[in-house]
């Protein structure tokens, strides 16, 4: 579905050109739900909007939806759907109508096109809607109207560029499940970007996690979260500095704040009794242990060297 070779953008600016995107290579096949994950200015959006064909890349090649993006840019527009991060329905038109309308746009009939918008109205979870003025919808409601306004052609590829952010986190739940369900009901295959760990370890089949225009790492959430090596043990103890020294003796990467010492081990369920025996038998009175699993925040910390959480504003 997505093939892109050594695609990249260098934007000149007046102080100076900024490389955005610095050669990135893209395989997406047919029916794959699969994350763009990066920090803020990472080249999420610029790479994404060179896929869509809104701007040139300055180098690389690419083929979208089986057509060449650079030679054959109508035929790649007419295959994809692209919902933006300002979406794409004016303020000041109903919901019914403005479904209607693009699907104009894109060449059905106004019998076709009612009939799919009244489709995905029910799909999207926006009965009732039709005759609401697009600018007097929450933000769940609008985004789901983007993300319709987006599938009106048909598209047999649709990119999201980060559905979820700026809505609240039962919206965001919500919002997931409509995405889910177009990947699995419709068969759709998605490339959505995010800064949300969260949002692309429960939606996506596959990650590509981007940082400084380049791409860092790929692979599913899981095998992503595999190389960090081991689980996080976190103790919680009357004596951080005797925890400390047992959990040198049995793990690695030992951290003490306050009186909460964290270690890393190969396999944190198995090593765990051994733990709390050690420290029983020491006399150590524990009032919290805790083992992790590596989230992609430890991954994206192991990768780059920061914290993915410092740049990214997940919302409360
Ligand atoms: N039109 C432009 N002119 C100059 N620089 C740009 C332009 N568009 C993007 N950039 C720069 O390119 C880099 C990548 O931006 P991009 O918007 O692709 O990142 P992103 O990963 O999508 O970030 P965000 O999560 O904030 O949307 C940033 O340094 C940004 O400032």
């Amino acid at each position: 579905m997505i093939h892109a070779r050594g695609l990249a953008r260098t934007f000149k600016t007046r102080r100076g050109p900024v490389e955005a995107v610095s050669g990135v290579d893209i395989d997406v096949e047919r029916g794959e739900l699969v994350g763009f994950l990066g920090p803020n200015g990472a080249g999420k959006s610029t790479t994404l909007r060179m896929l869509t064909t809104l701007i040139d890349p300055t180098a690389g090649t690419a083929t979208v939806a089986g057509h060449d993006l650079l030679t054959e840019p109508v035929e790649v527009r007419r295959r994809i759907g692209y919902v933006g991060q300002n979406g794409g329905a004016g303020p000041d038109c109903p919901v019914g109508e403005e479904l209607v309308l693009q699907g104009r746009f894109y060449g059905l009939t106004a019998a076709e096109s009612a009939k799919r918008a009244g489709e995905l109205i029910g799909d999207l979870d926006l009965t009732g809607l039709d005759d609401r003025i697009v600018g007097t919808l929450s933000g769940g409601q609008r985004r789901r109207l983007d993300i319709a306004m987006g599938l009106m052609h048909l598209p047999a590829l649709l990119f999201l560029d980060e559905p979820s952010t700026g809505l609240d986190p039962q919206s965001r739940a919500n919002l997931w499940g409509h995405i889910r369900g177009l990947h699995a009901e419709r068969g759709t295959t998605l490339f959505l970007t995010t800064h949300y760990l969260d949002e692309a370890d429960a939606l996506c089949d596959r990650i590509l996690v981007i940082d400084q225009g380049r791409i860092v790492a790929e692979g599913t959430p899981d095998a992503l979260k595999r190389r960090v090596s081991g689980d996080l043990v976190v103790v919680d103890s009357t004596d951080p500095a005797r925890t400390a020294d047992l959990a040198g003796r049995i793990g690695s990467e030992v951290a003490v704040e306050g009186t909460v010492v964290r270690f890393r081990v190969e396999d944190g369920a198995r090593v765990l009794p051994a733990v709390l025996r050690e420290l029983d038998a020491a006399g150590i009175a524990m009032t919290a242990v805790e083992v992790r699993r590596p989230s992609l925040d430890d991954v994206f910390l192991t990768l780059t060297g920061r914290s993915l959480r410092e740049d990214a504003e997940v919302p409360a």
